[in-house]
């Protein structure tokens, strides 16, 4: 079996996969102090308590923050033995390389994301993901990242008013009731949620319009289906898209590989 880890700023996940389906997925914080150890005990603990007795023969790995990895290695290799792969790293291959400046690096987020979409939809797609930040990742007909777009992630202008103004509260995001607040946070949720309605609409039509094409536009990440109740800003929402590219990135390599 396989298990995939996508480790992103805020949290990190893990989802088993058995060739056919997600048997289960976890969720812890990420921070780079955890050692293997840890994630074993954690690991251990929650399958026991799901009565899921996973063969782990294959890890893959997608991490936007480099200083995990290394833990992550141990942790593959102590428990199950095995050797992971790692998005990014330039022994993991890709189905379809991405095209962009040269030198620039691109977030293994983004192209588990952009191997995901193309595997579902055959490429002309926009992802838009609900991370620490806001990525919309444009993948083309032929299933190469071609670019995108980073915005401030929802919770993190959420916390960026807070940290930045002494006398507004820290907030959760929902959506408003009415845009014009009557009350402080009323209003930074109605700023936030209705900022980003117009944001997520502001930037799938300008990259619809650069691209040229017609293009789908595909919702990921725990705050999707926040934004799509009454507005049609995706034509899909789609949870599992990251962990779905890196079993599509992982099949690849053990064929080509
Ligand atoms: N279902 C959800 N409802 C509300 N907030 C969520 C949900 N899922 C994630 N979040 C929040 O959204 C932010 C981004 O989370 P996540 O998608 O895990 O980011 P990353 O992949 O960058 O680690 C975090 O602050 C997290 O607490
Ligand atoms: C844009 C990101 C910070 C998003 O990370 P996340 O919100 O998933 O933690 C990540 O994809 C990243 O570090 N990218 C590197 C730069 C790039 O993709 O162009
Ligand atoms: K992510």
């Amino acid at each position: 079996m396989l298990l995939c880890i996508d480790c992103g700023n805020t949290n990190t996940v893990f989802s088993i996969w058995n060739g056919e389906r997600f048997l289960c997925t976890l969720r812890t914080s990420t921070h780079h102090g955890r050692t293997a150890d840890a994630y074993f005990t954690w690991f251990s603990t929650l399958i026991t308590h799901y009565g899921i007795e996973p063969d782990i023969t294959d890890v893959i790995v997608a991490s936007t923050v480099p200083r995990v990895v290394w833990n992550l290695r141990v942790f593959s290799d102590r428990f199950f033995g095995v050797r992971p792969i790692v998005v990014g790293k330039p022994e993991c291959l890709l189905p379809h390389p991405p095209r962009v400046d040269a030198g620039t690096g691109v977030g293994p987020d983004r192209l588990a994301n952009a191997a995901g979409a193309f595997d579902r939809h055959g490429g002309d797609v926009v992802v838009v993901d609900f991370g620490t930040a806001t990525n919309f990742d444009v993948v083309a007909e032929d299933g190469a990242y071609v670019g995108g777009v980073i915005a401030p992630g929802v919770n993190l202008s959420l916390e960026a008013l807070h940290q930045g103004a002494a006398a507004l509260p820290h907030v959760d995001i929902s959506q408003p009731e009415r845009v014009i607040g009557t009350n402080t946070v009323a209003c930074i949720q109605s700023g936030v949620f209705w900022g980003y309605v117009g944001l997520i609409q502001g930037i799938t039509t300008r990259i619809k319009a650069e691209y040229g094409r017609s293009m789908k536009v595909i919702g990921t990440g725990g705050l999707a289906p926040l934004f799509a109740q009454g507005e049609l800003l995706f034509d899909t929402i789609e949870d599992d898209l990251t962990m779905h590219g890196l079993t599509v990135i992982h099949a690849y390599n053990t064929e080509n590989g």
